[in-house]
C-alpha cells in the first residue's frame, strides 16, 4: 500500500466534550506518534489495539517533556484501517486547550494538518471505497431523519455502484471488440455479437433508469420536503406552524397580517423531513383572493413540492375555496385543503362547505374529483389527521419505500443521464445497423461517464471539488 505523508486533525466535533479523538493517518505515522507517547512502545504494537499512556510535549535538554495528557491511543495498521494507511488514534479529555497542544506536538514530529475530506479522500484513493461511497460518507454524517440516513447508509455500503461497476466492466469487454472491428477497417467482420451487446446496453438502462427517477425523491429525502402553508389572513396559518412545530415560533396575534418575515422550520414526521415555509401572510390591503395576490400566491406554490392551504372555516366563502382550488390546479402541485377552527363550527356546518364546493360545480370541467376537507383545530392541536396527511403524500412516492437504492446527489444524476443518454444512441445505432465506429463512440462516452460517477476514471479538480466540501478530520 502506498502511504502518504503524515496528516493529523481532530476527529470528533470541535469543543469541549467528554473526550475527544485526534486522527494520524500516512507513512510513519506510529513511529511519530510513538515519539510523544510514553506507555507501551507503539511501534512494535499489532493493529486494532488500544494502548493506554501520556502524550507529552518535548523533552528539553535531559528533562522530560512535560504530560499534556493522559491518553487512550489506537493503532491501526496499513492496510487495514479506514484510511488503508498506518492510522494512530489518540483518545484524549476533550479540552480544546488539550487538542490544540496535540495537534501542535504532532506536527512539531512531523505531522501536518489535514484539509477537510483528506482522510476519507486517501481511503478513496487506496480503493477502500469508490467515489459514490466516499461521498456518502459526508451524507451518512449530514443525515438527521431516519429516511436520509437509510438513503445514506445504503450507499455507504456500495448500493448501486458495485453493480455499476460490474456492468461497466462487460461493456468494457465489449468496446474492445466493436473497436477491434475498426482495425479490420473495410472488411466485414463483427467480433461483437449486436445482439449481446443490445443486451448488455438495455440492461445496463435498465440498472441506470430508476435510478434517475429517483432523484426527485431521493432529493426530498436528503433535503426534506418544501412545505408551503397558504391561506389568508388570520386564517390560523401562525397557529399551525406552532402547533406543528409544538413551540411558539411564530408570532401569533389575532390582527390579521401579524405574521411579518418568512419563518422556515422543520418538521420530523414518520422520519421524514419536512421544511415548513410560513408565508408571511397571503395578505394584501382588502380581503378578496384577487387582491391577495394571485402573483404572490403562485410564487408561493412554486418554491413548494406540497401545498397545504388553510382556510378559515368560518368565514370563508365557497367563492374563494373553489378559486383557490383552480388556482392550486392549475399549478399541478399536490396539495391539501385543511379547513381550521374547526372548534368554531358544527360538524353539519363542516360538510356544507364541502358540499358547496363539490356540487355547485367546483369543477367546471368535472373531470377531477375535489380533494376533501380535511377540517384541524389548530388552536386545540387537534392536527394529528393534517400530520398523517402530509406523510401519506410523501409516502405515496415510490423511492421513500425501503430497499430500493436512491440517488440524493446531483452529479450522480448528471453522469447517470449521460450515460443513458449515451446508451439510447448506441442502441439505435446498433438497431439501425450503423458502422462500428459510431457505436464504439457512445460507448466510449458512456464507459467514461460510468466511470467519472464512480470515480474509476477521476480528475484532480473533481476530487478537489468533492473533498473539499467535508469537514476537517473527516
Ligand atoms: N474510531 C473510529 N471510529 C469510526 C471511524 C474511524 O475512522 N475511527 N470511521 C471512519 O469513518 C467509521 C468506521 N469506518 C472504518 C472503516 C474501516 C476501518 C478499518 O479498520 N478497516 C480495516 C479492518 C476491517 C476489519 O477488521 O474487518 C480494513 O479495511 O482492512 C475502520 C473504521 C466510523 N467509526
Ligand atoms: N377558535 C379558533 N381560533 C383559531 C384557530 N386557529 C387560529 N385561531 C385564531 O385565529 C387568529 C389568527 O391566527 P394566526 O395563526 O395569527 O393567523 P395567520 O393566518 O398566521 O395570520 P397572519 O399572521 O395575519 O398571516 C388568532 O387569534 C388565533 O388564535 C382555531 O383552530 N380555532
Amino acid at each position: 500500500m502506498h502511504q502518504l505523508h503524515p496528516i493529523a486533525a481532530l476527529a470528533t466535533a470541535p469543543g469541549i466534550g467528554a473526550i475527544a479523538v485526534i486522527r494520524v493517518s500516512g507513512e510513519g505515522a506510529i513511529a511519530l506518534t510513538d515519539k510523544a507517547f510514553r506507555g507501551k512502545r507503539l511501534v512494535g504494537q499489532p493493529g486494532h489495539t488500544a494502548h493506554f499512556g501520556t502524550f507529552r510535549h518535548a523533552d528539553r535538554g535531559n528533562e522530560p517533556g512535560s504530560v499534556i495528557d493522559e491518553v487512550l491511543v489506537t493503532v491501526f495498521r496499513s492496510p487495514h484501517s479506514f484510511t488503508k494507511e498506518d492510522v494512530v488514534e489518540i483518545s484524549c479529555h476533550g479540552s480544546e486547550y488539550i487538542v490544540r497542544q496535540i495537534l501542535t506536538r504532532l506536527t512539531e514530529l512531523g505531522a501536518q494538518l489535514a484539509r477537510p475530506g483528506e482522510f476519507t479522500q486517501r481511503a478513496f484513493l487506496n480503493g477502500q471505497f469508490d467515489l459514490v461511497q466516499a461521498e456518502a460518507v459526508a451524507d451518512v454524517i449530514a443525515a438527521d431523519s431516519a429516511a436520509s440516513h437509510r438513503a445514506a447508509l445504503s450507499q455507504l455500503r456500495g448500493g448501486f455502484s458495485k453493480r455499476l461497476k460490474d456492468l461497466r466492466q462487460q461493456l468494457i469487454d465489449f468496446v474492445a471488440l466493436v473497436e477491434l472491428e475498426l482495425d479490420f477497417g473495410e472488411e466485414d467482420v463483427e467480433f461483437a455479437k449486436r445482439d449481446q451487446l443490445r443486451r448488455l446496453m438495455t440492461n445496463i438502462q435498465g440498472v441506470i433508469r430508476p435510478l434517475i427517477e429517483s432523484f426527485a425523491a431521493g432529493n426530498v429525502i436528503k433535503n426534506g420536503v418544501p412545505t408551503v402553508i397558504i391561506g389568508k389572513p388570520n386564517a390560523g396559518k401562525s397557529t399551525l406552524l406552532n402547533a406543528l412545530l409544538n413551540e411558539e415560533k411564530a408570532i401569533v396575534s389575532d390582527i390579521p397580517g401579524t405574521t411579518r418575515d418568512v419563518i422556515e422550520d422543520e418538521l420530523f414526521i414518520d422520519g421524514v423531513r419536512f421544511r415548513l415555509i410560513d408565508t408571511a401572510g397571503l395578505r394584501d390591503t382588502t380581503d378578496t383572493i384577487e387582491a391577495i395576490g394571485v402573483a404572490r400566491t403562485r410564487q408561493q406554490i412554486e418554491k413548494a413540492a406540497l401545498v397545504v392551504y388553510l382556510f378559515d372555516g368560518q368565514s370563508t366563502t365557497p367563492e374563494e375555496l373553489r378559486e383557490m382550488i383552480a388556482e392550486l390546479d392549475e399549478s399541478g402541485k399536490p396539495y391539501i385543503l385543511v379547513g381550521n377552527k374547526a372548534d368554531l363550527i358544527t360538524l353539519h356546518q363542516q360538510a356544507a362547505v364541502t358540499d358547496a364546493i363539490t356540487k355547485a360545480g367546483g369543477r367546471p370541467d368535472g373531470i377531477h374529483e375535489v380533494p376533501p376537507i380535511l377540517w384541524i383545530s389548530a388552536k386545540n392541536a387537534q392536527i394529528d389527521e393534517l400530520k398523517s396527511t402530509l406523510s401519506a403524500q410523501v409516502r405515496t412516492n415510490g423511492a421513500m419505500q425501503t430497499g430500493s437504492a436512491v440517488v440524493t446527489n446531483a452529479r450522480h444524476l448528471q453522469h447517470l443521464t449521460a450515460t443513458d443518454e449515451a446508451l439510447a444512441r448506441a442502441v439505435a445505432a446498433v438497431d439501425a445497423g450503423t458502422s462500428a465506429d459510431w457505436i464504439a463512440m457512445d460507448l466510449r462516452i458512456a464507459l467514461r461517464e460510468l466511470g467519472e460517477l464512480t470515480g474509476e476514471v477521476t480528475t484532480d479538480d473533481l476530487l478537489e471539488s468533492i473533498f473539499s466540501r467535508f469537514c476537517i478530520g473527516k
